[in-house]
């Protein structure tokens, strides 16, 4: 059936109900990206602890049968020269449901575009969710850093990531740019002989759906706000629609209502009373770090997510504990917020703590709570046990440095 895929002969399929649901079998295959650069450090060591995590919590009841599919400069190593993102990749990660990925590369200015953009954009994913807490004993340029707890909701397909732009003095830059002058009456561009175009598409669907799906979050998981972080006041008709169908779809589909006169809102109390608010970007960033506990659920466009992601992660220790997931309505793909740290590649010296709490994150998506549990205790005794990779050690006193791979092994010793 698949090329280069070799599925596992043990083991069984995810399957979706019509309610989205997930029927999980006791032995599901879970397909998984290895990475460029730091991935072939990081990926095994993840497989090792989720493993370790699953069989101290159930024994040889349970066990997910490891399946590689391919991306990015592997992908180039199996299929050939410039496939970096195969369509049984994509199709294997719609089949099988649930997956894991390592990170990939994307040159800068020019060659390809960026596969895990594509790889979201192809299947859907809409929500980037990256959640931001603190783990005891890690170090942080915070007084306070346990106040420090958000999910991050970032919307995954449309904005500036959609990759429409293009190139200064191309021909098709010369049509855009006549387009915009002539046609549209556009004169505010500085320099139009010289300029490179991209265009940044943001809807009311995709905004909705996204929207709806953070507030969903925030009653189920009784958070207390979400918060629209966008920057309208500049971008009126892209990130100030955001604002304005953000709280349009609060009102309209969960029953918020004005506070105070507006413009933030309030859930009936039957759905938590949770607050709807909003906050331009760049006041976002300064507030993160001066009074982070006002803000828990944040629900923000691609490119502010992006940049928000690194802040907040650096607030609790850096991208070395950053997990995050990709999620459509059926599919995921869990992953870690950082990327493929190319000095450090093959070196087994980076913090696998990323991926292993993506792994984390994804066990609990399948409703392997047990398992899941297990990952976040051991990953608290391994740090307040002061054994840690080299970017925490750098940072703290009476350290035990240790590589990629044995804090993976520290973490399963720990684990019971
Ligand atoms: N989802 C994805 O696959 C992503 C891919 N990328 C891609 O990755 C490539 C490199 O991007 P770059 O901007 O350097 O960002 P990276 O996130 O790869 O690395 C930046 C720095 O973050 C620190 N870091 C990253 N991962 C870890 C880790 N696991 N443990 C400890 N420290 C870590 C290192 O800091 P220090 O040097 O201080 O030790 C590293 O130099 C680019 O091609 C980019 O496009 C980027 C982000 C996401
Ligand atoms: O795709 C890339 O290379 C970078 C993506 C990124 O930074 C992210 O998703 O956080
Ligand atoms: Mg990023």
């Amino acid at each position: 059936m698949y090329q280069h895929i070799k599925v596992p002969s043990k083991g069984e399929r995810i399957k979706v109900n019509d309610d989205y649901s997930l029927e999980v079998p006791d032995n599901p295959i879970i397909p998984f990206i290895e990475g460029d650069g730091i991935g072939v450090d990081i990926t095994p060591v993840m497989r090792n602890v989720v493993d370790s995590a699953i069989e101290k919590a159930y024994g040889e009841q349970r066990k997910i049968s490891w399946m590689e599919i391919y991306a990015g400069e592997k992908s180039t190593r199996v299929y050939g020269p410039n496939v970096w993102l195969p369509e049984e990749t994509l199709q294997a990660a719609e089949e099988f449901v649930v997956s894991i990925k390592g990170p990939l590369t994307t040159p800068v200015g020019g060659g390809i575009r960026s596969i895990n953009v594509a790889l979201r954009q192809q299947l859907d994913l809409y929500v980037c969710l990256r959640p931001v807490r603190y783990f005891c004993g890690v170090p942080s340029p915070l007084k306070n850093p346990e106040k420090t707890d958000m999910i991050i909701f970032r919307e995954n397909s449309e904005d500036i990531y959609a990759g429409i732009e293009w190139e200064a003095e191309s021909e098709s830059v010369v049509k855009v740019i006549d387009f915009l002058i002539k046609d549209m009456g556009v004169t505010s561009i500085r320099f139009p002989r010289s300029s490179g175009i991209g265009i940044k598409p943001v809807s009311k669907e995709g905004t909705e759906r996204f929207v709806r799906r953070a507030i969903q979050y925030a009653i189920d998981n009784k958070r207390k706000s979400v918060t629209l972080v966008h920057k309208g006041n500049i971008m009126k008709f892209t990130e100030g629609a955001f604002k304005k169908w953000g709280y349009a779809l609060a009102a309209s589909e969960f029953g918020a209502e004005l506070l105070d006169g507006g413009p933030w809102m309030k859930l009936p109390s039957t759905m938590g009373g949770i607050i709807i608010k909003d906050v331009i970007a760049d006041a976002f960033l300064q507030q993160i770090l001066l009074r982070p506990e006002e803000y828990d659920v944040v629900a923000t466009l691609n490119l502010n997510g992006d940049y928000i992601s690194d802040a907040l992660a650096a607030q609790v220790g850096g991208i070395g504990i950053a997990p995050g997931a990709n999620l459509s309505d059926v599919v995921a793909v869990f992953e870690a917020t950082h990327g493929t740290a190319p000095k450090y590649a093959g070196k087994n010296q980076v913090n696998p703590g990323s991926i292993i709490l993506s792994a984390e994150m994804m066990l609990r998506h399948i409703g392997w709570s047990e398992a899941a549990d297990k990952i976040i205790k051991s990953m608290e005794k391994t740090i307040q046990n002061g054994i840690v990779t080299y970017d925490f050690a750098r940072q703290m006193t009476n350290a035990k440095k240790v590589s990629c791979s044995d804090f993976g092994n520290a973490m399963a010793d720990f684990m019971s």
